[in-house]
């Protein structure tokens, strides 16, 4: 076996370690990378990779900074459309374009115009990122033309002959998207992903595979409707109900065949059998005359079986776990005889479409025995469903309850707090947590849960549960989540759901220095929100300067959500235009309708400021060390 290295190996590995140095030093210098937030996916993968082909906006930025006045806006537009949706506007253009003059003569432009712009969009990143950026067979195409001056007219002539080769070889298209697609790349660097990646939508694991497959650069923090996948991958019945439930009310439930092979024969025998359709289960879609009617059905009885399965085992955990302090939440035990009305807090409601046939008045929260044979199908089926346990390790490994980014705090939800904005001290298994301790314990239960999925009625599940839909939990920030009396009661009193008294507090500068102090912030950082509350989806920078972002979210009708940019000059709040199909956004729609400057710095940031920054630093340091040895 080899020990020693020669001179020459020795000599070339101090060259190679000193060049690495100056690389490292030189990214140092370079401007910080953009970085986009963005929230509340809810499943939609189209809107999300939308956001994602437009740099959250800050494509049609760029375009606009480097053609105004060279292009019409008609035309800076269309040029930010090709660079979204390269392969269909192509497919356009050549159904437009005919005349094969007329169509090299676009190529060219089009050429021109991607080229200055990848130039452009290149000169804040190191080369090697550049070239990761950019198909391999077209890298040294690309790379020549980074580097030409066209000022010089033999350049030009050059540049000319490479793009009419391109042309003649018939790989005009295939060069165009590799542009387009570089473009795309290296218009964020990194994205944070503030909660919900699942939801209501039909095909988060769309997301988690442009994730895996596309970017390398980004965070997650878990939203609640992510605990409940991860909740159910773990063995949480009561986050599996849930879950069910809302693809079911959604005309979601094929998402569970199709992307996690969880066979629903048994739910949907046992629903069709026992339930009904009624009107307060149908489920919410827009296309609902494009629908079977048999699947809307099921939808309607799956969702009924769901439902109150959920109720009978919230029941049993709520009296399991009397330090969850939700006693409110149990109401089979208070219908009438007849299951007609209901009588909470002395006062009696009628109930609108009950379901409540397979409820024992003399035992209302046990589970029958057809139910607990479904409930240990899929529960099965979860723990087990290999597609599942990948994505929700995913969701894991490049997730956290809260991050703390070049300085800022991320998460979604919100630090539970009293009225007078002290943190809420919650207490389980003897011990108090609060604030950030609070986000710290929740973690530690998830990782703990994942790594020992359990289908019994278990400590860790019932939390996860709670985390989803509890009080004091930070994902959720609200008092209670008034699922039975939305489905049952027609009272809106009793409907409604209070936020945690955080959402108005963020308007005041102390109660943001305060949670800054818990977080260990600087001054100058900033917290920015996943889940936007409806009272702030209007106005995303509270008056103490908390951000609140989200995807756009279908809830809220016709408005578009709000991401932040985050670049080397300051920050900007961008809102988006409504998502509103994926035909509509690739030849019409802009992806920005407004930005907000909300924070110019006095110096622009560099590489050197950021956390990257420092671990380059670290690395410099270390390689410093090896060369005095
Ligand atoms: O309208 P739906 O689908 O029943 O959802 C309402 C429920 O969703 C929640 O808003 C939670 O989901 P979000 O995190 O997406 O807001 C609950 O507070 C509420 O009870
Ligand atoms: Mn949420």
């Amino acid at each position: 076996m080899k020990t020693r290295f020669s001179h020459k190996e020795v000599e070339k590995n101090r060259n190679e370690i000193a060049s690495e140095i100056v690389n490292l030093s030189a990214t140092l210098n370079l401007p910080k990378g953009t970085e986009a937030f963005i929230s509340d996916i809810h499943g939609e993968s189209d809107r999300f990779s939308h956001i994602m082909r437009s740099g959250a906006g800050n494509i049609s930025k760029k375009v606009e900074e480097l053609f105004t006045g060279r292009l019409t806006k008609s035309n800076q537009k269309k040029l930010a459309c090709l660079i979204y949706y390269p392969s269909e506007v192509l497919k356009n253009v050549q159904n437009k374009l005919t005349d094969k003059p007329d169509l090299e003569q676009w190529q060219m432009d089009t050429f021109n115009n991607l080229i200055e712009m990848l130039r452009y969009m290149a000169n804040k990143y190191p080369k090697k990122l550049v070239k990761e950026s950019v198909q391999p067979k077209f890298w040294e195409i690309i790379e020549n033309l980074l580097m030409i001056d066209t000022s010089y007219n033999s350049k030009q002539l050059y540049c000319q002959g490479l793009l009419g080769s391109i042309v003649k070889l018939g790989l005009a298209d295939d060069f165009i998207i590799a542009l387009c697609h570089a473009i795309q790349r290296m218009a964020i660097e990194r994205i944070h992903i503030l909660g919900d990646i699942y939801g209501r939508g039909l095909h988060p694991d769309r997301v988690i595979a442009y994730l895996s497959d596309h970017w390398q650069n980004f965070d997650i923090q878990w939203g609640n409707h992510d605990i409940l996948w991860m909740g159910s991958m773990a063995g949480s019945k009561l986050c599996m109900l849930n879950l069910i439930r809302i693809c079911a009310r959604y005309h979601n439930l094929k998402l569970l065949n199709e992307a996690y092979d969880i066979d629903l024969t048994s739910i949907v025998k046992f629903a069709r059998h026992s339930y009904r359709p009624l009107p307060n289960f149908e489920p919410k879609v827009d296309n609902v005359e494009e629908i079977p009617k048999e699947e809307l059905v099921t939808d309607n009885c799956v969702q009924q079986a769901a439902t109150i399965m959920q109720f009978k085992l919230e029941g049993q955990a709520i009296k399991r776990r009397p330090e969850f302090e939700m006693d409110d939440r149990l109401f089979l035990d208070k219908l009438s005889q007849s299951k007609r009305t209901i009588e909470i807090g002395g006062v009696k409601y009628n109930i609108t479409n009950g379901c409540f046939q397979m409820v024992n008045p003399a035992n209302p929260y046990q589970i029958s025995h057809p139910e607990q044979v479904v409930l240990i199908d899929l529960i099965n089926q979860f723990i087990n469903s290999s597609k599942l346990n990948e994505h929700m390790w995913f969701m894991f490994d490049h997730g956290s309850m809260y991050l703390k980014h070049n300085g800022n705090l991320l998460f979604h939800g919100c630090v539970p707090v009293d009225e007078q904005g002290n943190f809420i001290k919650w207490e389980i298994d003897s011990r108090k947590y609060s604030g950030r301790d609070l986000f710290d314990y929740f973690t530690s239960v998830l990782r703990d849960a994942m790594r020992h999925p359990t289908t019994g009625d278990c400590f860790n599940s019932d939390v996860l549960w709670y985390l989803w839909s509890g009080k004091d939990s930070p994902l959720f920030g609200k008092d209670k989540m008034t699922t039975f009396e939305r489905y049952f009661i027609d009272d809106a009193d009793l409907q409604k759901e209070s936020l945690n008294p955080f959402y108005k507090l963020c308007d005041k500068k102390w109660f943001v220095e305060r949670i800054k102090d818990e977080f260990d912030l600087e001054e100058d950082s900033r917290i920015v929100i996943g889940r936007t509350p409806e009272v702030k989806a209007k106005s995303p920078l509270s008056k103490g300067k908390i951000i609140f972002v989200n995807g756009g979210r279908p809830k809220i009708q016709n408005e578009g959500g709000f991401t932040l940019l985050y670049n080397s000059f300051g920050m900007q709040i961008v809102k988006l235009s409504p998502f509103i199909s994926l035909n509509d956004a690739v030849f019409s729609a802009e992806i920005a309708t407004q930005r907000k400057t909300i924070e110019r710095f006095d110096e622009q940031k560099m590489v050197t400021d950021t956390d990257f920054g420092d671990k380059i630093k670290q690395r410099i340091e270390d390689l410093c060390a090896e060369l005095k040895d």
